[in-house]
């Protein structure tokens, strides 16, 4: 046991689409502090809109400053809020997945020089060479994930070795898209960051090395044997190995906190940092998965994840290396139309409101009469299209449904069918001991959630505690700052010390189970057709 824990705190970061979380967690793994910066509300002089800057031609990226300077805020309210940094004995984080920071040539050395007596983001002002980040949300990197996938034959080959086939959102696509048309750009970067080890590294004053969790939703690690892999690195860029830095094992201790932190916000000398990791994998490690069961995250991206014993990459989804656990992987499969299309369904339909939003899902009939709508406001990843897409009961593809609320229900229950599908793919089943922990956002809407248990045909929990992915990273750090000489495995320590608990929020109505088994065939036929009327338009 972590016996002198009890005195002590643990600090986590989680720096997501659209804010930054941070919590502080006592030696019961309690919450006892918490804070966040909205990027668009807080830092509005960054012009966001929902922490991201979409471009043409499917770019979208963030203004690195942003996250910078988000913490600078995040740790002035911390303070402000009464918490007493120098009982903070271990710090780790997560971040949205993906997105990558290019450190400019001698940024370590302002790094490593921070002055107390300055914000972090005007000592960083001059620290990157690309001012914004391409994050998880582009897609404008097909070219170079066919000259990834050709480099090793075929994507089959790709996904065997790396987890995944190419992806545009993935950190490999997105570096030779840099190298390719911005090659200034790559040759004064001296470090290349995921998004994860960027916060890592202000944390410890130095270039903090890239995870193997969130390492390997990059299209660079083999997931086998854990290292770079060295024909991917050539088929990206010349020199990358040198500018990504060794990768390195998840729950290991990086080192001390930088003095900057002890002299500006009085953390202690000790507190030690512990690798970050990707949003995603810090969930799965805040949720105790059993045989059987799936987690789904409704946040900015609708994301679907489960721990696995194999880890065969496969041409759907992803295959990470377990967080917790460096014998177990993990499957994932992300949608990038998740709240943001909710939320504009919302808006157009009801307004504001999510109370007049869910009203009209408890009060609408189970299947919609049979009317299934497609809605891929961003390019989707999985199947890559874009667009609007309603069919009749016949199937038939029609321009609006008979009243214009129907796309309130369905929008939601084509998310839902489309989140079994795809979980069914990664290997989840649902029977009697399938049941579904969910966490993000959308979380809190127990209408969207009946729909998803209804769905799947499982009962739906939650965390006692919000922000699994926060919640993750703070368990990580105690894991890894525990005292115990035991190799005790990370749940039994988590749940030995916490005593978590979940809670039950849906239990599936059989009626409408009956209704959606009817429904998954039929979706999977739409989307099969919105895929062929999407390709049919972009020939000409
Ligand atoms: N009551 C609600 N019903 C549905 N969605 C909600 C509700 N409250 C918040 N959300 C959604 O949660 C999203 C933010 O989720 P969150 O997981 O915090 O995002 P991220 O981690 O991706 O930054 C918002 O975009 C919002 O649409
Ligand atoms: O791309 C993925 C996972 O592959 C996304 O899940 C990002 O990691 C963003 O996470 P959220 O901001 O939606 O939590």
């Amino acid at each position: 046991m972590f016996d002198n824990m009890f005195e002590k705190y643990v600090l986590s970061l989680d720096l997501s689409t659209q804010q930054l979380k941070l919590i502080v967690l006592d030696g019961q793994l309690k919450q006892k502090y918490s804070t966040k910066v909205e990027f668009d509300l807080e830092l509005p002089e960054f012009r966001t809109k929902r922490g991201v800057i979409r471009k043409c031609n499917d770019v979208v990226v963030a203004p690195v400053l942003m996250w910078v300077k988000a913490l600078d805020l995040a740790l002035d309210k911390l303070r402000a809020s009464g918490c007493d940094l120098s009982l903070v004995a271990g710090i780790c984080g997560c971040a949205q997945q993906h997105g990558s920071v290019y450190w400019k040539n001698n940024a370590s050395d302002l790094l490593s020089n921070l002055d107390p007596g300055r914000f972090l983001h005007a000592d960083l002002a001059t620290a990157f060479s690309l001012m914004e980040s391409p994050v998880w949300m582009d897609s404008s990197t097909s070219l170079y994930c066919r000259k990834l996938e050709d480099s090793f034959g075929n994507s089959e080959k790709l996904a065997q070795t790396t987890g995944s086939r190419a992806y545009e959102r993935f950190t490999a696509s997105q570096i030779a898209k840099v190298y390719d048309t911005k090659p200034g750009i790559y040759q004064i970067t001296e470090r290349i960051s995921l998004i994860s080890s960027f916060l890592a590294s202000i944390f410890i004053g130095g270039y903090a090395s890239i995870d193997h969790s969130d390492g390997s939703g990059m299209n660079l690690l083999d997931i086998k044997n854990r290292k770079w892999c060295g024909e991917a690195l050539e088929a990206v860029a010349p020199g990358l190995k040198e500018k990504l830095g060794e990768v390195v094992e998840n729950l290991t201790v990086l080192g001390q906190i930088a003095p900057y932190f002890v002299q500006r916000y009085g953390f202690n000398p000790e507190c030690k940092v512990v690798s970050f990791t990707g949003d995603n994998p810090a969930s799965l490690a805040g949720m105790n998965l059993g045989a059987g069961e799936v987690a789904i995250s409704l946040g900015t991206s609708d994301t679907v994840f489960l721990s696995l014993e194999e880890g065969t990459g496969g041409l759907l989804g992803h295959v990470l290396c377990n967080p917790v656990d460096s014998s177990l992987f993990m499957g994932l499969i992300c949608f990038k139309n998740g709240s943001l299309t909710r939320e504009r369904i919302k808006n157009l339909c009801v307004g504001e409101s999510w109370d007049k939003f869910n009203q009209i899902l408890e009060t609408t009939d189970v299947g919609n009469y049979g009317y299934i709508g497609l809605y891929y406001d961003l390019t989707e990843i999985t199947p890559h299209i874009q667009g609007e897409y309603r069919f009749d009961p016949d199937g038939n593809l029609i321009s609006k449904f008979p009243a214009p609320e129907m796309d309130v229900r369905a929008c939601i229950e084509s998310q839902a069918i489309r989140l079994r599908l795809y979980s069914e793919r990664l290997g989840y089943s649902s029977g009697h001991s399938s049941s579904i922990l969910i966490t993000g956002g959308a979380s809190s809407n127990t209408a969207i959630l009946q729909i998803i248990s209804n769905v799947f045909n499982a009962p739906v929990y939650t965390l006692d505690l919000p922000d699994s992915a926060c919640l993750g990273a703070g368990y990580m750090a105690a894991y890894a700052l525990r005292q115990s000489d035991e190799r005790i495995p990370f749940y039994d320590y988590i749940n030995q010390i916490s005593g978590r608990k979940r809670c039950l929020l849906c239990t599936p109505d059989e009626t409408a189970c009956k209704v959606y088994m009817q429904l998954v065939s039929k979706y999977r036929d739409c989307e099969n057709k919105a895929f062929g009327i999407y390709y049919s338009r972009l020939t000409p």
